[in-house]
């Protein structure tokens, strides 16, 4: 369980992140939505502790999250951050041994080897292995970024995963897939706590859906809850119709076109 108690987050005499509170559990994926600059990393990096709360307080497990060690925390949770530049010249093996770091002192064992081979089957990037990161493209980067965190925590049954928008530079297949194998991850007891813009996508997935709105807690609840026309418009400031698909459990959200200048 990760509990978020009434959080903010000042730089200067801006809040950037305003009084958020929300639980979120494993065997669930909470999708978080927003605009740009809505404050959706600033909370990610809250809930990895890279950032401290002004006020408010984040129970991890069952312990405050800055009790933590930094190795005790990156074996329980493992985080795709937005920007991964890399100065030197890794193989794409090599990167996703990157995230099996917290579990060695010095050499890999057997099982360390075993969980990066298992994180580059599952994201389909076996075949990339010997390839210099530099030289892979950006959704070939990406699904090695993906591969790493997932070696990070493929060992720790009811680990987190803390993914800030993991579908970019992805095609459609890869976005679904990326999706599914999160589904997959929640129901065999992972939490995933995931930023995404594609708000179809977070519906089709997600149990729960927080919206942020200029660092305020807009909206939280189920995907049913929370995707209506009245939060989307809210949100984005642009008008949207519900459109029912039999294959999608959540009506799909379309533009209309029209932006509200208010
Ligand atoms: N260290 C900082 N100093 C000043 N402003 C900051 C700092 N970090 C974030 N901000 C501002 O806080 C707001 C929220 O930023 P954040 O990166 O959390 O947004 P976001 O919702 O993830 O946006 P995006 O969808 O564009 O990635 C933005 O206006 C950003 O410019």
């Amino acid at each position: 369980m990760i509990k978020v108690n009434n959080v903010s987050y000042l730089v200067g005499k801006k809040e950037i992140v305003k009084n958020v509170s929300f639980e979120a559990k494993q065997g669930e994926i909470m999708a978080i939505l927003g605009a740009n600059g809505a404050g959706k990393s600033t909370l990610l990096k809250l809930l990895c502790n890279e950032i401290t709360p002004s006020a408010g307080e984040i129970i991890f497990y069952d312990k405050a999250l800055p009790s933590y060690q930094l190795k005790e925390l990156a074996r329980k949770r493992s985080v795709l951050t937005q920007h991964n530049t890399l100065s030197l010249s890794f193989t794409a093996k090599e990167l996703v041994l990157m995230g099996r770091y917290p579990h060695f002192d010095g050499q890999p064992t057997e099982h360390d080897l075993e969980m990066v081979k298992g994180a580059m089957q599952s994201t389909g990037i076996t075949h990339l292995s010997g390839r210099t990161y530099e030289t892979l493209s950006g959704g070939e980067q990406q699904r090695v970024q993906l591969a790493r965190v997932i070696a990070q925590i493929q060992d720790v049954a009811d680990g987190w995963l803390l993914l800030d928008e993991p579908t970019n530079g992805l095609d459609l297949l890869h976005q679904q897939q990326l999706l599914i194998q999160a589904r997959d991850m929640a129901d065999r007891g992972y939490g995933v706590i995931c930023i995404l813009h594609d708000i179809n996508l977070a519906a089709a997935y997600a149990d729960q859906i927080l919206i942020l709105k200029q660092g305020k807690q807009q909206a939280l609840g189920s995907p049913d809850e929370v995707i209506n026309c009245e939060n989307i418009h809210d949100a984005f400031g642009i008008k949207v119709q519900l459109m029912k698909n039999e294959n999608f459990r959540c009506p799909l959200v379309i533009t209309t076109g029209r932006i509200n200048q208010a």
